[in-house]
């Protein structure tokens, strides 16, 4: 059956879905996305949200019924016609017609909340980063590019706080990847600069075989790239972490893993042909290169490649 692939990438607000999402549609070439933020599927405005005292994280205030019939309309390879909500105006625009593209990627809070949206994804990643990680993040973020003052957005996160425990924080269960950039040490929340990662693999899809990066007669625990075993949620899992200060060598390592497997990925970790690949934008608007959010990226990407395989 020829249908488009759907990756979702769950968290909660300023967890760096947009980022992520933004680096895997570049790498699968822009053409070949559609990307949907299902922030469009909220159910009030701004202004109804304040004088309803709820807030966006909560399934009654998003039409998740609507949500869940698009992404089955979008398997099987059907247009919807999607609502559109403007985060500068705090309102509803018209709605816009969207056929899907090869790759489809829905991006949002609770895209995992019911078992039907569930079975619609391809591959589902969760963006865990620290909770004081996360509201550095949306503190910067809403300030510069949604208006509000540090305040407001401090208050906000105070008062979502339940909702986003009980309704967003429990979705990544349903993940087959859980992905948490973190800083290297406690106190350097601050800066963007060489984040490590932390990738939580599941059994739920099959992974490329890392093993191979464990050197038998080296201090595994020392390396800048570390493969172990684990439980989350109470499940057992692999974890792959890299720092940020990751050498291009034992990137490269890592990269040629994925690549004997699926050779098209040759020409997505080509530097040169991928420029953007794992860049950032820094604290004053510079580009900083990023090792682990590069290779999350080209996770990301094995996995919708492989699915092309049995699916397009
Ligand atoms: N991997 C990363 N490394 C460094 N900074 C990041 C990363 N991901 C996100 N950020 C920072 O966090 C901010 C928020 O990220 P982003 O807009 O991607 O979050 P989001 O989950 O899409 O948020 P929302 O759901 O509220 O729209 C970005 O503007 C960026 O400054
Ligand atoms: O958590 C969010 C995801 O982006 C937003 O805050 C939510 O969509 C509400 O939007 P706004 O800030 O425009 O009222």
């Amino acid at each position: 059956m020829n249908r488009p692939i759907i990756l979702g990438i769950v968290g909660d607000s300023a967890a760096g879905k947009t980022t992520l999402t933004k680096g895997i549609a570049q790498v699968l070439g822009p053409e070949n996305v559609t990307l949907i933020c299902t922030d469009d599927y909220h159910r009030y405005d701004r202004q109804q949200r304040a004088e309803l005292g709820i807030t966006a994280l909560h399934p009654d205030c998003n039409y998740l019924d609507i949500m869940q019939q698009h992404l089955s309309l979008l398997r099987t390879g059907q247009a919807i016609l999607k609502p559109v909500y403007s985060h500068k105006t705090g309102t509803f625009e018209a709605p816009k017609y969207i056929k899907p593209s090869k790759f489809v990627i829905i991006e949002g809070l609770l895209g995992y909340s019911t078992r039907a949206a569930r079975d619609a994804y391809d591959v589902k990643v969760y963006l865990a980063p620290p909770e004081s990680l996360r509201a550095t993040w949306k503190v910067k973020r809403d300030t510069q590019k949604r208006g509000y003052s540090e305040e407001q957005v401090l208050a906000e996160l105070q008062k979502r706080e339940p909702d986003s425990e009980n309704f967003i924080r429990p979705q990544r269960q349903w993940s087959d990847i859980v992905v948490s950039f973190y800083p290297p040490t406690e106190d350097k929340d601050e800066s963007n600069d060489h984040l490590n990662v932390r990738l939580v693999l599941r059994p739920t899809i099959p992974h490329p075989d890392f093993t191979q990066i464990i050197q038998p007669d080296s201090n595994h625990a020392e390396s800048a790239v570390r493969l172990g075993l684990d439980r989350d949620m109470g499940k057992p899992v692999d974890v792959l972490e890299v720092d940020g200060h990751a050498t291009l060598e034992q990137v490269n390592n890592i990269e040629h893993i994925m690549c004997n497997d699926m050779p098209y990925l040759k020409n997505v970790c080509d530097r040169e042909i991928n420029p953007e690949l794992g860049t950032i934008a820094g604290t004053t608007g510079e580009t900083l290169q990023s090792y682990p959010l590069a290779l999350t990226q080209l996770i990301i990407t094995y996995h919708m490649l492989k699915a092309t395989q049995i699916y397009q």
